[in-house]
């Protein structure tokens, strides 16, 4: 099935409504393919798919077959990742990309601050004039790396109160993993749709092509751009085979493409800057594809959570969602660790996150309720950033309480938080060390924990 799409590119209220209603009404009942990393294939017209080859001399129904490389050829195959597409047109077919203004959209090197030993903690973005989509909603808190090089990653928030209507965006320097804290998204890609919700988050691969719908009159959230190795499930040890983010559960689309005549703006990521072309026709136009190098959508309800049943906190990996490695064995680039509803029944033992100083570096953020470390402060759309070996842990009101608790069972289940932890320090930009959302007095809440050691 063709999807269609907004021929005009009008911000008025009634557009906006149509263009919702079409989303919301596209996004019913989505057909996906579940499992992690697996080869998929998958198309929208009967006999599109090639069948024994991947390059016929004349692709099924005038398609013409192309691959997208999201490893070097010659990886391993266990981490070799590619996808045939068969499209209405090749994507060489297009204009000349020229220099377009990157917005709030930062990258890797950051070398517009110096990186801050601060514990350091923001209020969510404020609402952005009318007219803003997902793409112009971009804004870089900061990151680390070389976008160039391929290591490193990049955090950004997003607030959007429009559809991307006739463009669409890739980035060639990272996979986006997209963390949805208020309004459903329609991610139209070019292997199909897929719908995100707060509590959910989705994976767009580097260099795949995608608009962002809205589903709600708004949509706000966190990116973690990540321009190292790609994400996939941590390793299980002695866990056992199953556990944690269960690969099953990571949907991917089914192919639906667009037959859209006319101009569609291109916008590039290309080693940190936005470059923009005009073409004549839709690059959502994929009627066929196969592979293994897919978006998808996980949701962290799925999440299994482990913990202790006996005492003492375990570190935060158990809660390890996705997992970037890095040339050195157990070392990630970057891991996405989700803080979901579970149970606590630690004996003696003091059960939020403990005090520490961690050679990683954390930012957190809440897609909804509270975190069992901080009793104010960190709210749903705001982030706090605790950099390599900077002391952090409960605030002094949760260390009051947690150390008087009566330890018996106790379910969590009062909000959604998450880690992107990374081994280098995150450097911000300027517009995040500088901005008036950055809370000044964040340190005030470990002061007062009081002595207790029996003085001399
Ligand atoms: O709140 C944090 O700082 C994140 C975190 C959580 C946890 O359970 C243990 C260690 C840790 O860094
Ligand atoms: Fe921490």
């Amino acid at each position: 099935m063709g999807q269609g799409t907004d021929s005009t590119t009008s911000t008025t209220s009634t557009s906006t409504d149509r263009t919702r209603e079409r989303a919301r009404e596209a996004a019913e009942g989505l057909a996906y393919l579940s499992g992690f990393g697996n080869e998929h294939s998958s198309e929208a017209e009967p006999g599109a798919l090639p069948l024994g080859r991947n390059s016929p001399q004349r692709a099924p129904l005038g398609l013409y077959a192309e691959q997208l490389s999201g490893s070097a050829f010659t990886e391993p195959r266990a981490q070799n990742r590619r996808s045939w597409l068969y499209r209405i047109r090749p994507s060489a077919a297009h204009p000349r990309f020229s220099r377009t203004g990157n917005g709030n959209l930062r990258s890797a090197p950051f070398e517009e601050t110096v990186p801050d030993p601060n514990r350091l903690r923001w209020s969510p973005l404020p609402e952005p004039p009318a007219g803003t989509d997902f793409l112009a909603g971009l804004w870089t808190l900061g990151g680390n790396g070389d976008a160039r090089q391929r290591c490193g990653m990049a955090v950004h928030l997003y607030a959007a109160n429009t559809s991307m209507t006739d463009r669409v965006f890739s980035d060639a320097d990272g996979e986006l993993l997209i963390v949805p804290e208020r309004g459903g998204l329609l991610l139209r890609t070019e292997f199909g749709l897929l719908r995100v919700e707060p509590s959910q988050v989705a994976l767009i691969p580097r260099g795949v092509r995608f608009r962002v719908e809205l589903l709600e009159e708004s949509a706000r959230g966190y990116v973690c751009e990540n321009y190292g190795r790609p994400f996939t499930l941590p390793d299980l040890g002695p866990i056992g085979a199953n556990g944690l983010a269960n690969a099953r559960d990571f949907l991917a689309p089914t192919a639906a493409y667009e037959d859209v005549e006319g101009p569609v703006e291109v916008v590039n990521k290309f080693c940190g800057n936005l470059w923009a072309a005009t073409y004549d026709h839709s690059p959502l136009d994929v009627v066929a594809w196969h592979g293994n190098h897919l978006p998808y959508v996980y949701d962290l309800r799925r999440f299994n959570v482990l913990g202790t049943i006996s005492y003492d906190h375990p570190d935060p990996s158990v809660f390890t969602v996705l997992t970037s490695p890095s040339d050195t064995p157990g070392l990630a680039g970057v891991d996405f660790v989700v803080f979901a509803p579970r149970w606590l029944v630690g004996e003696d033992t003091f059960r939020p996150p403990y005090f520490h100083r961690n050679v990683m570096s954390e930012y957190m953020g809440l897609i909804e309720g509270a975190y069992d470390a901080k009793a104010e402060g960190f709210v749903p759309g705001g982030g706090s950033l605790h950099n390599m070996m900077s002391a952090h842990g409960p605030d002094r009101e949760t260390f009051e309480r947690a150390s008087a608790a009566e330890l018996k069972p106790q379910k969590v289940d009062d909000g959604l938080a998450f880690m992107f932890e990374t081994r280098w320090p995150v450097t911000l930009t300027e517009q995040a060390a500088g901005a008036g959302r950055l809370q000044p007095d964040y340190d005030a809440v470990w002061q007062g924990l009081e002595r207790h050691f029996p003085a001399p």
